[in-house]
């Protein structure tokens, strides 16, 4: 599951409830969490400059300490505790732990500088994790193949590369809306299944923008892969999990 930061705030606990309760029905959650709205609030207090290009951020080390700082910590750790009021057991690491995410840079690092792709992910390590009974929480911080570069990655190309390598059926992909959505007749719908073809239209004619870009990019990447499809969902939705593995058509499938 990728839980983007856009929605963090407002996931119920309902959202937290039905991750411990598919658990103990043995389907087991991994999740990689984002978190760029924290990040873009606490370099605004500390007087950091950073932007975006093509939705990634411009990153140096003195960001890159931010990231690390908000993602591994702070969001983290929050994600963290919220499972665990539930009963459940978590575990919170970055893909510094362990080398869980190794990446190499973008190819427009002239561009956005420490921003990484990942090129390898711990599989092992996470399904240890999963075997000793806790779920996996991960932020997206990776580590070049020597270890000593850090890196940011952006955290929909970081869940889609761990759901290829877990060779996952399903990835979720929760945010704050409810789905892809098109203007159809001059009113906004949310769309329950789209072509991976469909996609590159919809990027092509301005249907999808911005934050999306990532996410639907990141899909068609791990669906060419072992991933049988990947759902788009709003994290605010009361149990939006046991509802996407009901099956009861909620949100946005992407399928190959
Ligand atoms: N076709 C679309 N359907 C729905 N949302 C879209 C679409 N195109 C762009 N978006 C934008 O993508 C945003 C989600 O991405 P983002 O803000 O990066 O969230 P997250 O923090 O969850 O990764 C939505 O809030 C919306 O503004
Ligand atoms: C390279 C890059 O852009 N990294 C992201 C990592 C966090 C993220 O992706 O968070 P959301 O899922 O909430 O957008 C960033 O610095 O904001």
């Amino acid at each position: 599951m990728k839980c983007g930061g856009s929605t963090l705030a407002a996931l119920p606990a309902s959202f937290f409830e039905d991750m411990c309760q598919l658990q103990e029905e043995g389907i087991v959650t991994v999740i990689v969490h984002g978190g760029g709205p924290a990040i873009s609030e606490t370099l605004g207090k500390l007087g950091i400059e950073s932007g975006f290009v093509n939705g990634l951020r411009v990153t140096n080390e003195a960001v890159l300490d931010v990231v690390e700082m908000v993602l591994s910590g702070q969001i983290n750790k929050e994600i963290v505790r919220r499972i665990q009021l539930t009963g459940a057991a978590a575990l919170g690491l970055s893909g510094v732990d362990g080398h869980l995410i190794e990446a190499k840079p973008v190819a427009n690092s002239d561009e956005v500088g420490l921003v990484g792709d990942v090129t390898k992910v711990n599989a092992e390590l996470i399904q240890g994790i999963v075997n000793m009974g806790y779920i996996p929480v991960i932020a997206p911080v990776g580590l070049g193949e020597d270890g000593g570069q850090r890196y940011n990655i952006n955290a929909d190309t970081a869940a889609g590369a761990v759901a290829s390598h877990l060779g996952v059926e399903q990835m979720v992909v929760v945010t704050d809306v409810p789905g892809i959505m098109k203007t159809v007749d001059g009113e906004k719908q949310v769309l329950p299944v789209v072509s991976v073809a469909e996609i590159e239209e919809m990027i092509a004619n301005g249907d999808i923008y911005g934050g999306m870009i990532p996410k639907v990019r990141a899909a068609i990447a791990c669906i060419q892969g072992k991933v049988q499809e990947v759902v788009i969902v709003n994290g605010a939705e009361p149990n939006v999990l046991s509802k996407v593995l009901k099956g009861t058509g909620i949100g946005t499938r992407i399928v190959r």
